[in-house]
């Protein structure tokens, strides 16, 4: 917890700077078809504003089976390690990544839950308020895939407040034979498309995949906040319990409308 808050204190490195808006793994298994930022991300990023660090944080969770290679996808990707040593992930564990996009700053916090039944209520509780969901298999064993369902079932049922991106994410893609790995995916992509999640291969031991698919999450997220907000006629955040309304029309002085619980006061 304490590096996740360093972290987003921290200067964005050059290698979590995105221009340009990442294409999916397959094109032909993604519910998600657009190619490029919305004109009205272009237009708030390029205006200075005030109000854009109200955007700038995406929640992420990572679900599956047990051992399919959840904690791994994320050191890969936050760390750049890879272990071979199996360490059971208890309850939840969390990780902050920084991005600059459109250059504008971008915190991912992904959610990291075990994959063991008897921590399935914790981790649950976690789930609300998503932005995105990982729903990981491991492409070496068939009943991980079978399991993916009820994963997302669990999640989406928990995700009462948004409705997030959902990714399919099968592991260990080093381990399969080229010929296995073909058949497999005709397989996989009428899964994917059967829950209306975007695909994706990628080896925690390599390295492939793992960076274009977390800028993929990151890129697609943050897009969906700023189209969102900016079509509503007032920019709203939930920071905690609270509602912060900023009115969009004032220039100089913003009317910041604070609402806890019943009591509403202006300030
Ligand atoms: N060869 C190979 N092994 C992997 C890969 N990803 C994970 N593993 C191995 O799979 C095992 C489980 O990985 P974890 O990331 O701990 O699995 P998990 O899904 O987080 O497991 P839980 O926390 O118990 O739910 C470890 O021994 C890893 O080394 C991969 O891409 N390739």
């Amino acid at each position: 917890m304490k590096s996740s808050i360093s972290k987003m204190l921290s200067e964005v490195s050059e290698d979590r700077k995105l221009n340009k808006f990442p294409e999916p793994y397959k094109i032909e298994i993604t519910p998600y078809k657009k190619m490029d930022f919305c004109e009205n991300t272009y237009k708030f990023c390029k205006t200075e504003n005030n109000l854009s660090n109200l955007f700038n944080i995406c929640k992420i969770i990572v679900v599956g089976d047990v051992s399919v290679g959840k904690t791994c996808i994320i050191n890969r990707f936050s760390q750049k390690l890879f272990d071979t040593n199996y360490k059971s992930t208890i309850g939840v564990d969390f990780e902050v990544e920084k991005f600059e996009i459109l250059n504008l700053t971008y915190n991912m916090q992904i959610w990291d839950t075990a994959g063991q039944e008897r921590f399935k209520c914790i981790a649950q509780s976690y789930y609300r308020g998503a932005h995105g969901i990982l729903i990981v298999f491991d492409l070496t064993d068939m009943n991980t895939l079978n399991n993916c369902k009820t994963w997302l079932r669990e999640a989406v049922d928990a995700c009462t407040t948004t409705t997030p991106f959902i990714f399919l994410v099968g592991t260990k893609k080093d381990l399969i034979k080229k010929y296995a790995y073909k058949n497999l995916e005709q397989t996989v992509s009428k899964i994917a498309k059967s829950i209306n999640a975007e695909y994706w291969a990628v080896s925690s031991k390599t390295g492939q995949n793992i960076s274009d698919l977390f800028f993929r999450v990151a890129a697609l997220t943050f897009d969906n906040t700023i189209e969102k907000e900016m079509t509503k006629p007032d920019i709203c955040k939930e920071i905690g319990n609270d509602i912060i309304s900023f009115k969009k029309n004032k220039k100089k002085e913003q009317q910041l409308t604070k609402c806890s619980g019943i009591k509403c006061h202006k300030f």
